[in-house]
């Protein structure tokens, strides 16, 4: 049941059950997974009170859980409802609301580095569309404070409210709250935080948690005396971000140390912190970019989920890969962990499973970190593991490859053969439709190699039973796929050749011409930086295998761009080996269209202007700063018509 201080909350902020009553509300925030069950009124009612209570400091569940019941619940049934798309309002306090000096808004959040990647892509396509080199953009990471968000412009303070207006809470400052570090007033937006170590020392005995100490602190009632005792002695305070301890540093930068500067921003100050808060301080670039209703598009939290749970294994299932190695996925006993979930993780490979006991019966330590399927971190007790025999997919005996089972029947299994072929299209990229719905009914059709996908007609796909629709889209992204131009280096990396992924073959392409790379020996390929002699002797095995398969696909004429720059494969083309950079909007195409065709004539892509640079071609709408650096630097400046000239050479 409620507390006396969450039903008091709740009348305050004026919410009423209307649609749950009070045993109901409890049994959910208790078993967070029930809400599947509720109907859509009861489970906005649910969400709506749990956020008054958390932001009032009395939260009926964790953030997991609520996060669990918001994220898979309500985002699954309702995408657009407003919940998901504004800022959470707080309720929590009386009074007249005023307009904020600035909206504030909540954070879009990542779990991986590749969400941060691709928000930074979109960074740089800001930073482009504004002729800014993107290598000087100044990325800021802080840590995430966890405390009660508020907004300082100098003489009142407000609370976040629903993020464009707040409640007046000055008086926390009239108690004799300071500003972290003994910084002044006016700093902006901040929040309230209470030191850990001082919490733990002195408050825990007499506040459940940290938000609900905060709270205590803003509420219009009398403070009770250790809160007191904490601001006197400056353990709460208001710290504002602009001052928080930080990194900057350009995207390079970033991107190489990520983890390490990561983990060291998330330990720097002694408050409670749930991330870390990426951002960039360009004042252009973030007018530019601006913000939904619900965060800023310039500012990212990096969160991880590093929870664990102790998990009983209830078997073991093999699984074949498009390698042909077994891989160990482990069905549990269905657990909740980080607010997701989990009812399956993989083990490495068998020689763990056989080594460490994971077999019915075991309990493992899962660890579930952002999005990734979950890995098993510890097996806690050991249950007699079951090594299959015979390959799962085609019943092909299996044989030990130092730690991994294989089976060894790559040209009839089907496993194998089905996960190749999503393989191609997956990697080739320019193409729609073939996953493995679709490669699965095109096996049970007798379809195994790609070659043969590529034979079939519209008519042919109907036969086999995809409606009349999707036939013809099937065979239009067939077309597509071979008219839209691809890396010639994505081209051989969707053959699957073991240890050829892209970066590989992107580097032995800058060496060879694809048409030359089925003739070379284990020692050319060893004189390829990032060859090793065990790689390259792997890797002319493998070309060996594919090479029919190649020929017969690179017949059909693939609109492939070569990796060849050096000036003696392409002597005839004033551009080859030139080093260009482009700015501006252009008329011809896409900047990314522009940069692959320039690489298909030989020449080499920058994203500023530097003394090796060749050419700077320029579009509409240039920026003074870069026209100078090239001006500068003696780079020759083109228009993109004369570009269009000289590309037709
Ligand atoms: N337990 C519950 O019942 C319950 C209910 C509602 C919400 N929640 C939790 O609240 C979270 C959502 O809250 P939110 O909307 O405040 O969003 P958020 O967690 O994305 O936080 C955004 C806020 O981060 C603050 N911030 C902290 N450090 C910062 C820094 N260095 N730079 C810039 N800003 C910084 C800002 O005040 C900003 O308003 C969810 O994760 C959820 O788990 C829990
Ligand atoms: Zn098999």
């Amino acid at each position: 049941m409620l507390t006396q201080e969450q039903k008091e909350l709740l009348a305050r902020s004026g919410l009423q059950l209307n649609h749950l009553d009070e045993k109901k509300l409890c049994h959910i925030a208790k078993h967070p997974e029930l809400s599947k069950d509720l109907t859509d009124s009861e489970l906005i009612e649910f969400l709506t009170v749990a956020n008054a209570l958390y932001r009032g400091g009395v939260a009926m569940i964790s953030d997991a859980d609520y996060d669990f019941v918001f994220q898979t619940e309500l985002r699954k049934r309702q995408p657009n409802h407003p919940l998901l798309h504004t800022v959470e309002p707080e309720s929590a306090f009386t009074g007249k609301t005023v307009e904020l000096p600035v909206h504030m808004l909540s954070t879009d959040k990542a779990y991986s580095f590749k969400e941060i990647e691709r928000w930074a892509g979109r960074i740089e396509k800001a930073a482009t569309a504004l002729n800014k080199p993107f290598a000087d953009i100044v990325f800021r990471v802080t840590p995430k404070l966890d405390g009660y968000a508020a907004y300082d412009d100098g003489q009142t303070l407000y609370t976040r409210g629903d993020g464009r207006r707040g409640t007046d809470i000055s008086r926390v400052f009239d108690r004799g709250l300071n500003v972290a570090n003994g910084g002044k007033r006016g700093m902006g937006a901040g929040e309230i935080v209470i030191s850990k170590s001082y919490f733990q020392r002195h408050l825990a005995e007499h506040f459940d948690n940290a938000r609900n100490f905060q709270a205590s602190v803003i509420k219009e009632k009398q403070l009770e005396a250790h809160a007191e005792q904490a601001i006197r002695d400056k353990a709460a305070v208001f710290y504002p971000f602009a001052q928080l301890p930080d990194w900057t540093g350009n995207w390079e930068q970033l991107s190489s140390q990520f983890k390490d500067i990561i983990e060291s921003i998330w330990h720097k100050v002694d408050y409670d912190v749930d991330g870390v808060i990426l951002e960039i301080t360009d004042a252009e670039i973030k007018e530019y970019m601006g913000a939904t209703r619900h965060h800023h598009r310039w500012q990212i939290a990096f969160k991880e989920n590093v929870e664990t749970a102790e998990v009983e294994v209830l078997n073991v299932t093999p699984q074949t890969s498009r390698s042909g190695r077994i891989t160990p996925v482990a069905e549990l006993e269905p657990t909740r962990l980080s607010g997701a979930l989990l009812s399956r993780a993989t083990a490495h490979h068998y020689k763990m499973v056989l080594h460490k006991g994971i077999g019915p019966g075991a309990i493992i330590r899962l660890a579930r970190s952002g999005e990734v399927i979950p890995k098993i971190e510890e097996v806690i007790l050991e249950a007699e593991p079951q090594i299959p025999t015979h390959c799962p997919s085609c019943g092909h005996e299996l044989v030990w490859d130092n730690d991994f089972l294989i089976c060894t029947n790559n040209l009839e299994c089907p496993a194998q053969i089905t996960h190749s072929l999503e393989h191609f299209f997956r990697v080739l990229k320019n193409n729609d439709g073939f996953g493995p719905a679709t490669i699965r009914k095109l096996y049970d059709h007798d379809i195994r190699s790609v070659d043969a996908i590529y034979q079939l007609t519209a008519e042919q796909f109907e036969a086999m039973g995809f409606g009349p629709k999707q036939s013809q889209n099937l065979v239009d992204q067939l077309e597509r796929s071979r008219s839209e131009a691809i890396e010639d280096w994505r081209f051989l990396a969707a053959f699957g050749v073991f240890r050829m992924g892209l970066g590989n073959c992107e580097k032995l392409l800058s060496h060879y011409r694809l048409t030359e790379i089925f003739e070379l020996t284990e020692q050319d390929i060893v004189g390829v930086e990032g060859f090793a002699e065990k790689t390259a002797a792997i890797v002319t095995q493998g070309l060996v295998k594919i090479r029919p398969l190649f020929n017969k696909l690179y017949q059909l004429g693939f609109n492939l761009i070569s990796s060849q720059t050096s000036e003696s494969d392409r002597p005839a083309h004033p551009l080859s080996g030139k080093l260009l950079v482009f700015t501006g909007s252009m008329q011809h195409g896409t900047r990314d269209d522009m940069k692959k065709e320039a690489k298909a004539f030989g020449a080499k892509v920058g994203s500023s202007v530097t003394g090796k640079t060749d050419y700077l071609v320029i579009g509409e709408k240039v920026g003074e700063s870069k026209l100078n650096a090239a001006r500068d630097k003696d780079v020759t400046i083109i228009s993109e018509q004369k570009y269009l000239e000289m590309i037709k050479q």
